[in-house]
């Protein structure tokens, strides 16, 4: 499984005992491109997890640390052992929803952790690649920006809202349809994760899948609340894990594969972007040693893709940005 040729990286996943957050780290402990694995939580169970993780026989070093939340003071000097060093850091923890809510509904709890964690993170490591899971991503990365700014140790090329779970969801639905492998499909996911904010572009895949107007307006709703098939299925015990660990290492890996000196690494992510008149978008993104290296623009929208851009996707983005500065400016 090793492969000696690659350089590695140090990680640290944060909200690492939850239900993304096991599977990414197990996935994470046999990467060939990690160093070293710190797992971060605020239940005890987590020094377990690290423990556990260590036993696999692969050269990464893997470690547990527990927060306390009802010692901050402790929880945030456990916070930075774990960040020290880090080159990227992924973050999973938060509350996910249950039947009848949407991610907008778990921003109240979910802000506040994003923000002590960011502020973790400019502390201990700021020069590492902040890849943010928790929902609502539309609101948090712009948390994580403002806190970043506050610290003075933004840069927006090192934050990334990880949306690979669109394309990774997208992949599979249309190449089912058109019967090809996944891995083979390209397809780009514009917009934000969330509802109509997720804007999945199916009048350019490659290779190009024909579609008839009514398969693309089923394909589009599929997509976009493929969260919400997995939140009923779930009937109250979550959101998806698994499929988000497999996405989350995924990006995980592209950043550290570009880190590496890789060069022509492309995934979708909701970034700091100049593409729209939004201060945040999803679009493919070109990875670089340096985190993002440039934004691909997205060209020559099909009519419907046009329409739900500029009458939902904006509309909503530009409402759950807002918010997530606000947020920020309040503390
Ligand atoms: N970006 C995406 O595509 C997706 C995002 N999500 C989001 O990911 C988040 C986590 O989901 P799950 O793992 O299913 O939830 P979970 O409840 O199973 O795990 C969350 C973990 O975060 C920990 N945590 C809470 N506060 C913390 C803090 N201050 N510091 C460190 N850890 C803390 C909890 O102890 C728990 O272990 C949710 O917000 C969910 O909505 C879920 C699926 C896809
Ligand atoms: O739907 C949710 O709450 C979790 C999520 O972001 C997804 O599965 O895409």
């Amino acid at each position: 499984m090793g492969n000696k040729e690659t350089k590695r990286f140090n990680v640290a996943v944060l909200g690492a005992a939850g239900g993304i957050g096991q599977p990414l780290s197990l996935l994470l402990a046999t990467s060939p491109y990690v160093q070293r694995l710190h797992v971060y939580d605020v239940v005890p169970v987590v020094n377990g997890v690290g423990v556990d993780l260590s036993h696999i026989n692969t050269p990464v070093q893997c470690k547990g640390f527990a927060g306390d939340l009802k010692d901050a003071e402790a929880s945030a000097k456990t916070l930075r052992e774990a960040l020290a060093g880090s080159d990227v850091v992924v973050i999973p923890a938060g509350v996910p929803r249950k039947p009848g809510m949407t991610r907008a509904d778990l921003f109240n709890v979910n802000a506040g952790i994003v923000a002590g964690l960011v502020e973790g993170i400019a502390d201990a490591c700021p020069k590492a690649m902040v890849c943010i899971i928790s929902n609502p991503v539309n609101a948090t990365v712009p948390i994580a920006a403002e806190v970043l700014k506050k610290k003075g140790c933004y840069d927006p090329k090192r934050l990334f809202g990880v949306s690979t779970l669109d394309v990774v969801r997208a992949r599979k639905f249309i190449a089912e349809k058109a019967q090809i492998d996944p891995e083979d499909l390209d397809i780009t996911v514009i917009g934000g994760h969330s509802g109509v904010t997720i804007l999945p572009l199916l009048s350019q895949t490659s290779p190009k899948v024909e579609l008839s107007d009514e398969e693309i307006e089923a394909l589009t709703s599929r997509i976009q609340n493929a969260g919400t098939e997995v939140v009923e299925a779930k009937a109250g015990g979550g959101s998806a894990t698994l499929s988000m660990a497999y996405a989350g290492y995924r990006f995980a890996t592209s950043v550290m594969a570009a880190l590496s000196g890789k060069s022509g690494i492309v995934e979708c992510a909701y970034v700091p972007s100049d593409l729209t008149d939004l201060s945040f978008f999803a679009s493919k993104v070109e990875l670089g040693p340096e985190g993002a290296k440039s934004i691909v623009p997205f060209k020559d929208l099909s009519k419907f893709e046009t329409e739900k851009l500029e009458n939902e996707v904006k509309v909503e983005l530009a409402k759950n940005i807002k918010q997530g500065v606000e947020f920020v400016a309040n503390l």
